[in-house]
């Protein structure tokens, strides 16, 4: 049965999509069985992933308002051992199109409920907001991860995503748990990078991933040609970084 996983920081431009097309790609190569959900309207991780707008016949948001079955909106095997639930700016409509649904906030669950024995691992890529897209992930997850980056204001948005965490397990979903922190874009020539590692690590008590993402030009190049680092140039420190990560991921589930 699969481990789902919301990759969420309110804060935007923090590498959630980098680390959900990236991390999800890492994981496929290393033989689970991968869906990504891609859950935000700007549909960045579809893109990412070499996704054409001519491509996507259906979206995770069609399958939400039930005009689709999930095979109908799955793309299978992007990358060997990844399918994709894409999306697009019709996902920005869901804060008032839901307004009248019962339950609204467990949608996403009562779908991947259905899927969930398909596949080891079940990511979910979170808009930069805290809406009922974010609150459906949450709700749907059995883990959060949230990447950080390393930059000054990264504790502020850090203390955010665990309000709405405790929240959600409060109100909607008891056994949601934090998978982990993980910090994104380090910078080993600046002191600043450095710094908010070690004060993120002073103030957390929760878990924090040994793998730190650093800043990579070829994790920033790879999307614009539609792959995962691992594919772009899979000898890079971003794609070594990334292996990293899923093998920390993979031996946590142990422990979950
Ligand atoms: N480790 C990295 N090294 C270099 N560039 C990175 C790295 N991680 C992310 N980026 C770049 O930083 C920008 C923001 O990253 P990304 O889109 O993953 O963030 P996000 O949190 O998903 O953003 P949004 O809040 O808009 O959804 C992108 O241009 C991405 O290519």
């Amino acid at each position: 049965m699969a481990r789902i996983i919301a990759i969420t920081n309110q804060k935007g431009g923090v590498g959630k999509t980098t680390t959900a097309i990236n991390l999800s790609a890492c994981l496929a190569e290393a033989g689970q069985h991968v869906l990504l959900v891609d859950f935000d309207p700007q549909g960045n991780a579809s893109s990412g992933l070499g996704l054409e707008r001519e491509d996507i016949e259906n979206t995770v948001y069609d399958l939400l308002t039930e005009e689709v079955t999930f095979e109908e909106c799955r793309i299978a095997e992007i990358q060997k051992n990844l399918d994709i639930l894409p999306s697009d700016m019709n996902l920005a409509g869901a804060e008032i199109e839901f307004q009248e649904i019962e339950d609204k906030e467990k949608l996403l669950r009562s779908y991947l409920e259905k899927i969930k024995d398909d596949y080891d691992f079940i990511l979910i890529d979170c808009p930069p907001s805290l809406n009922i897209l974010t609150i459906n992930a949450l709700t749907a997850a059995d883990t959060v991860l949230v990447p950080i980056q390393c930059e000054y204001y990264a504790l502020e948005g850090l203390g955010q995503v665990l309000k709405t965490v405790d929240l959600v397990k409060r109100k909607l979903n008891p056994g949601l748990e934090l998978e982990g922190v993980v910090f994104t874009m380090y910078d080993a020539r600046t002191n600043l990078s450095l710094e908010v590692v070690e004060n993120v690590k002073s103030n957390l008590n929760r878990t924090i991933y040994k793998t730190i993402i650093p800043r990579n030009v070829r994790l920033a190049e790879a999307p614009s040609h539609g792959m995962s680092i691992n594919q772009y140039d899979t000898r890079s420190t971003g794609a070594e970084s990334y292996r990293m990560l899923a093998a920390e991921v993979m031996s946590r589930g142990e422990d979950l």
